[in-house]
């Protein structure tokens, strides 16, 4: 970090080149037609531009349109020009065929505007699931000084009572209709009550995880990142993140600075004690890769594993966003792991302090929400990393194993951890939507349920589909999950503790592509494996088909993005980015400035 001296910033380079006039009258015409002036923009006052991700197609993220006006007011009082700008949107509720189609593509497109643009700095307006990946991607591999806000999570839903939070309740309801506890009505009603407010799921859905983990990284505000959208406090947050950034600019304190191994160790560790999404290791992957650090998918058992669940946030516990933000949010949890020597104290943060400082005396406020470390919900909370014959690498979310299914899969004196069943394959979600409660399919409690196709590629974008509810008949008989395992993603907000992000994916002719119903499948969770119990030649023999036969099957592409995104996207485990594009880090450092336009 280095002191910035006024004619060093890159604005200077558009507003007040005298090396060359010409485009310096070009450059600053179009800026003053909305009426901001000469003096504005030749003092050499920092621009920071609003990477502004809010708008009506992204409700989650709505509420940033709002909070603008006070990250303004906080960038001119401390002597800046805001210059806001709109983020390709991504809404995981509303895109289809998927967001995860999506994260790259506003990756892409927010580089592009970050560096080509007179900007000194940013706020990255951070939200739904995976704006806050795609918005740190981009300023890893830009790196101009950069501080995420998030727009926080809705309200507390409540049904008859009881809290529904979003997502979870969804998963919940689609059983409760299928066993015809509930129809139609009652079902969009339930589901409806989970969303009573402006901002994301108030569940620890993948944008809670996503963006605890921001400010675990260091690069939100302390304290900031559980504020629900509507509370005061997310205002005034707003005015304090504008006038930290102008701050920053000054002190030229760049996302490089604060994203190294040590802060996405501790993001790890936080995000088992929050039971975080299985969305987290593929977007952490990606922002480490962005920057230039080695984060191998490993790191996750071997930093998370140990850790125990502190937040007893839906999914793997009771509570909601409201109560997590007033039980002391991400400060309280990291303060817990600090105090057994858990967190990286030295990691650097957005307000120039280290994580330590930031947190050392941060207290719990409601023991019910979150637990001293002494006094877990569970310990060992952290994902588990599996291997085997049908994938090199996939993960398993150990916090919401329930009781039902340890007792029924893993409490075998003779074989503890391990079981084994019949596989039954479904190719997309259409085919299980399709078959489900067909009793013809033969789904038993013993049933292995697997789904293929929903990777990066065979989606494309890989879906969160793999959260499979048993057949109607078994859940009225009190099963009310199976082992589900596959390619694609989960949602953080699902209870269902399957086996996700199976890399390589079917449609890379991975090994899923080569199980068939009927076969048996070993799970040991112990030994960290999954493997399809039929002979090495068996296995041989159908890859040869399957490539005879010209790979494994998935739809054509419906739209440009979709075919270029997958000539180039590689696998969940290693962050599924834009393979190439990593090559690309500190830009604003390595690369000069971009040339003039005429
Ligand atoms: C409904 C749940 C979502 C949209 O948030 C999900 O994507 C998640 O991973 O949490």
């Amino acid at each position: 970090m280095t002191e910035k001296s006024t004619s060093k910033l890159r604005s200077r380079a558009w507003f007040d080149n005298p090396e060359n006039i010409d485009m310096t009258a070009l450059y600053l015409e179009r800026y003053l037609n909305f009426g901001l002036s000469l003096e504005e923009l030749r003092s050499g006052k920092p621009i920071i531009g609003i990477a502004q991700t809010g708008s009506d197609l992204s409700p989650c993220n709505r509420h940033h349109l709002v909070l603008a006006e006070r990250m303004r007011e906080g960038i001119r009082e401390m002597g800046g020009i805001a210059l806001e700008f709109p983020v390709h949107p991504i809404q995981e509720t509303g895109k289809r065929p998927t967001a995860g189609l999506d994260r790259n593509l506003a990756y892409l497109g927010l580089v592009e505007a970050m560096y080509g643009y007179p900007l000194d700095g940013v706020i990255l307006t951070t939200g739904c699931d995976k704006t806050t990946p795609a918005l740190l991607m981009a300023a890893a591999t830009v790196n101009i000084p950069a501080i995420a806000l998030s727009v926080g999570p809705m309200l507390n839903g409540w049904h008859k009572g009881e809290r529904t939070g979003s997502g979870t309740i969804v998963w919940k309801a689609r059983q409760m209709l299928a066993a015809g506890q509930i129809d139609d009505d009652g079902f969009i009603k339930l589901v409806a009550s989970s969303a009573p407010s402006t901002g994301y799921c108030n569940t620890m859905g993948t944008a809670t995880t996503m963006n605890s983990l921001a400010e675990a990284l260091g690069m939100m505000l302390p304290g900031s990142a559980a504020i629900p959208a509507p509370y005061r406090d997310r205002q005034e947050c707003a005015y304090l993140t504008g006038k930290r950034i102008v701050q920053m600019v000054h002190e030229d304190l760049k996302p490089s600075d604060i994203l190294t191994l040590d802060a996405f160790h501790n993001a790890i560790a936080v995000n088992s004690a929050i039971g975080g999404s299985t969305n987290a290791p593929i977007h952490l992957a990606a922002i480490a890769r962005h920057v230039g650090v080695d984060l191998p998918l490993k790191d996750w058992q071997d930093v998370g594993h140990k850790i125990p669940l502190l937040v007893n946030l839906q999914p793997a516990g009771e509570y909601l966003g409201e109560d997590y933000y007033r039980a002391g949010g991400v400060p309280a949890v990291v303060a817990q792991l600090m105090g057994q020597g858990l967190i990286r104290e030295n990691a650097l943060t957005v307000n120039g302090k280290t994580m330590g400082d930031n947190c050392r005396t941060a207290t719990i406020e409601d023991e019910k929400v979150i637990r001293p470390f002494t006094t877990p919900i569970l310990e060992d909370a952290g994902f588990l990393v599996l291997t085997g014959n049908l994938f090199d690498a996939a993960i398993m979310k150990t916090s919401v194993i329930s009781e039902e299914f340890r007792n029924r899969y893993l409490s075998n004196p003779d074989d503890p951890e391990a079981f084994e069943g019949p596989a039954v394959v479904f190719d997309g979600p259409e085919d299980y939507h399709h078959r489900i409660d067909d009793p013809a399919v033969g789904i038993t409690p013993e049933t292995l349920m697997f789904m293929r196709g929903a990777g990066p590629i065979g989606y494309p974008g890989a879906a969160e589909v793999v959260n499979m509810r048993p057949p109607a008949y078994l859940i009225t008989e009190g099963v009310s999950a199976l082992p589900c395992i596959g390619d694609g993603r989960q949602s953080g907000t699902s209870g269902s503790p399957s086996i996700l992000n199976a890399s390589p994916e079917a449609a890379a002719n991975g090994g899923l592509a080569l199980l068939q119903t009927g076969d048996r499948v070993r799970i040991d969770l112990r030994k960290g494996t999954v493997n399809v119990l039929i002979s090495d030649e068996e296995l041989a023999e159908r890859r040869k088909a399957l490539i005879d036969a010209g790979g494994y099957a998935y739809p054509a592409s419906q739209t440009p993005w979709q075919e270029i995104q997958r000539s180039v996207v590689g696998q969940l485990n290693t962050g599924a980015i834009l393979e190439g594009a990593e090559k690309y880090q500190r830009i604003a450092q390595t690369k000069g400035l971009p040339r003039d336009n005429h």
